[in-house]
């Protein structure tokens, strides 16, 4: 029996780790930062598991440049993480906090020096605390505030940063941090979401509109997505995973593609569903030179009339593994996410830009190498997944792992990891896993390895 054609990449992939500024820097109000809603809703009693707070967390502020070496051992090509906003802003507007601006122009040039490309997310939800006073996503000004902030970014950084997001999941911060209230800044209000929303995608435009004025690189934006699929036939769970998937996956994509919202949001946010002037509309639809996609996991949707605002709710598949956040282990959710942002919005090129998982690690034992064999399959049958979309036509130009480090991970505090690299918060040691040599690898290999 012939064996199979080795899994090959294009020679230009990109293969990269993710990570976010809050959860791994630490030092958040050193050398002049301004606190953002995430360092107050953390030192807020009840919000964080565990009372965590990422005062600390992996100390990558400090640490930055054995980081970068780190990265280096593992033969990455390529980086993606998040400007602190309040670090170079630290009202959100106005004053330039220099430090700020000289910490990621060092953390740039050294990436660039051990031959890794730094793909570079504006804003990952570490909004300044001095404008969510002014009143955050729910102000109107908050796109200009935001396009003045990335065209300090553009102006310093564009000569060396060929990657620039402007928003990570902005679904994340409008339905955790303002419709369920269990994300910063921790609002439950179904009138303030889809403002919220809206803001957060008009911000987006102005960011990007701001970039063509100067920018001479690439630009994006990235959406997390959750492929929903109906538990039944029936007409109320086919209408209720159209509810979920317009809620979720379409309600970004496509202002930012399309120039419209899906019809579903009415029917969801109901009486909360503001008219938007069509000139907000087109403020949003920038061009874009790619889409960044985080994929986790996928939902399966039923009709559930007493849930809140969706009127639908997931049904758990036990016939799979789960991660300990509780969610499916689903690798032909990432193909059919691939292909179906390639059929419905004419194939943009893509970056899986976050695709990783959380598994019970066990405590620390001294040694070069944490056993991690459950991430070790998972990473493998996902970056088989985004090879299988892009034999089917999907035009996918990079992976990135989440994460580097086991990190803050928002709500739930230290308790869950998703590292490819063990962080010991004591001792801050990093400690490769399994997953770490196996993606090392895979990278090496462009792909043989799988
Ligand atoms: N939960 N979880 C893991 C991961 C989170 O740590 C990232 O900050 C987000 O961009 C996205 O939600 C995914």
């Amino acid at each position: 029996m012939t064996k199979p054609a080795p899994i090959l990449f294009p020679k230009d992939f990109l293969w990269g780790c993710a990570t976010s500024a809050y959860q791994i820097e630490g030092s958040p109000l050193a050398d002049g930062a301004g606190p953002s809603v995430w360092h107050r809703f953390s030192h807020t009693p009840g919000r964080v598991q565990d009372g965590d707070t990422a005062d600390v967390t992996c100390d990558h502020y400090r640490r930055w440049e054995s980081d970068v070496d780190l990265m280096h051992s593992l033969g990455l090509n390529s980086y993606r993480f998040s400007i602190a906003w309040g670090r170079v802003l630290p009202e959100g507007t106005g004053r330039i906090n220099a430090a700020g601006l000289d910490f990621y122009e060092r953390l740039v040039d050294r990436l660039l020096s051990r031959g890794i490309q730094p793909m570079v997310t504006l804003f990952h939800w570490d909004l300044p605390a001095a404008l969510d006073d002014r009143g955050g996503w729910l102000n109107r000004d908050i796109a200009q505030w935001f396009a003045e902030y990335a065209d300090v970014m553009f102006r310093r950084l564009d000569d060396r940063v060929n990657y620039w997001t402007t928003l990570n999941e902005p679904w994340v911060v409008a339905d955790g941090g303002y419709m369920h209230g269990v994300l910063a800044p921790g609002h439950r209000n179904i009138f303030e979401a889809p403002r919220a929303a809206h803001h957060l995608m008009m911000a987006h435009g102005a960011a990007v509109q701001a970039y063509r004025a100067t920018g001479r690189n690439k630009i994006g934006l990235v959406v997390n997505i959750e492929p929903k699929y109906a538990a039944s036939q029936s007409d109320a769970d086919c209408a209720a995973t159209r509810r979920a998937e317009a809620y979720m996956n379409r309600q970004y994509l496509e202002p930012a593609l399309l120039g419209s919202y899906p019809e579903e949001l009415h029917e969801v946010f109901g009486e909360a569903w503001p008219q938007w002037p069509a000139a907000d509309l087109r403020l949003i639809k920038q061009p874009l030179d790619y889409i960044g996609v985080n994929y986790y996991t996928r939902a399966v949707v039923r009709s559930d009339p007493t849930s809140w605002p969706l009127k639908a709710t997931t049904v758990k598949q036990k016939q799979h593994t789960h991660m300990e956040t509780g969610w499916e282990v689903y690798p032909q959710g990432l193909v059919d996410t691939l292909l179906w942002i390639k059929d419905q919005y004419g194939n943009p090129p893509v970056y899986i830009t976050e695709n990783g998982a959380c598994f019970f690690d066990p405590p620390q034992v001294e040694g070069p190498v944490l056993e991690d064999p459950l991430r070790v399959d998972y990473l493998r049958k996902h970056i088989t997944a985004v090879h299988t979309a892009m034999q089917r036509g999907a035009d996918i130009r990079g992976y990135f792992a989440w994460s580097l480090f086991d990190n803050f991970e928002w709500a739930f505090g230290f308790s869950k990891r998703f590292g490819i690299v063990h962080m010991n918060y004591e001792t801050l040691k990093r400690t490769l896993k399994s997953s770490a040599h196996f993606y090392s690898k895979v990278i090496a290999s462009n792909g043989a390895a799988l």
